[in-house]
């Protein structure tokens, strides 16, 4: 059994930095563990134009504590009028890494969304050309669809139809939680991959409704079946370069999760790599973890790996029952339990 893991850096192919007080309270935790993040653009307003990226990024970079070397890669929301010069200008002057696309009312901050992918043709042809990745969280949104059916839905009525339609364009399936999402991973071409989130390695549904409603365990996509969960668990630790390390990291503060209509998101980014790393270990992956944490997503982004290295440590991890932010507390990822990894530096 070995008692410590030295890899190369990782890097956060997914995450939500938000802004202000709440930047300054969870910023550090990403930083520690990771060396770049794609930070989701879903602030209110959301971040539409290449002034606004520039804006937030340097608001990140300002809130990091002294001692961090992290870089943030930010993200183009997209809407129904998002204008293609801007995409492409904001992407050749190295603002965005990334397009996001929310289908209109899916989730946090998806008001401003697209409400029909026909609606941004031109800009995603244009991301076609320039070789840029979008973003996509898969889900449809009609009432007609159950929710536990969303992902797959959003393949059949969404996705597939647009790779058809723009077969070279970079894809990242976000947060993918069903094993119809990791099928059509493996089955499409080189130019599509999924990130894949901590809590949807570890809960099933039953973790959000047993014994109780569990508000911390509800983020969107929302758990599903444990076949699905074990199909991710296998997509992760299967050593493909598709799959890559997004934790969806989405504080919101007790008071709006522990409530009549419970915010979506969980807070993960304490103990991130922790958590992965357990999962690895249970699937006997653990050589695995170093290509889904560090080496595809760069791949597929076609970024540098990073230089450095980071080490876990065999050693009792104990998740604290809440992280105090501002004037709030955010409750973690594994409140309350003791993990079996621990991140050193
Ligand atoms: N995952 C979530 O449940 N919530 C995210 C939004 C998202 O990634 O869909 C958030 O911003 O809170
Ligand atoms: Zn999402
Ligand atoms: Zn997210």
């Amino acid at each position: 059994m070995t008692d410590s893991l030295t890899i190369r850096r990782p890097d956060d192919w997914h995450v939500h930095l938000r802004d202000g007080a709440m930047l300054e309270a969870v910023v550090g935790h990403t930083a520690r563990q990771f060396a770049r993040a794609i930070v989701m653009p879903n602030l209110s307003p959301p971040v539409t134009t290449v002034a606004a990226a520039e804006a937030y990024r340097d608001r990140i970079v300002a809130a990091l504590p002294g001692e961090a070397d992290f870089t943030p890669l930010m993200t183009c929301y997209l809407t129904n009028n998002t204008d293609p010069e801007e995409v492409r200008r904001g992407f050749e002057a190295g603002v965005f890494t990334a397009c996001k696309l929310y289908p209109a009312g899916a989730t946090t901050n998806s008001d401003s969304g697209v409400t029909d992918i026909g609606n941004i043709r031109d800009v995603l042809e244009t991301m076609a050309e320039i070789g840029m990745v979008l973003c996509v969280h898969g889900e449809v949104t009609h009432a007609d669809i159950d929710i536990f059916d969303r992902e797959a839905v959003f393949i059949e009525r969404v996705l597939a139809p647009l790779l058809n339609d723009l077969p070279q364009l970079k894809v990242v399936f976000e947060h993918l939680t069903s094993e119809e999402g990791v099928q059509f991973v493996e089955s499409a071409g080189a130019n599509v991959a999924a990130t894949i989130t901590p809590q949807h390695l570890h809960i099933n549904r039953n973790a959000m409704l047993v014994g109780g409603m569990r508000p911390h365990a509800y983020c969107l996509p929302v758990a599903k079946r444990e076949k699905h969960r074990l199909a991710l668990r296998r997509a992760a630790t299967s050593g493909s370069a598709k799959f890559f390390l997004g934790t969806d990291s989405a504080p919101h503060a007790r008071e709006a999760k522990e409530s009549a209509c419970g915010c979506a998101g969980i807070f993960n980014a304490p103990f991130a790599l922790e958590s992965y790393l357990a999962v690895f270990e249970e699937e006997n992956a653990i050589d695995a973890f170093e290509g889904f944490a560090s080496e595809h997503g760069p791949a597929f982004y076609g970024l540098p790996l990073n230089e450095g290295r980071v080490t876990l440590e065999r050693a009792d991890c104990d998740v604290p029952e809440a992280v105090e932010a501002d004037d709030t507390q955010l409750v973690p990822f594994h409140a309350g339990e003791t993990l079996r990894w621990r991140f050193v530096a």
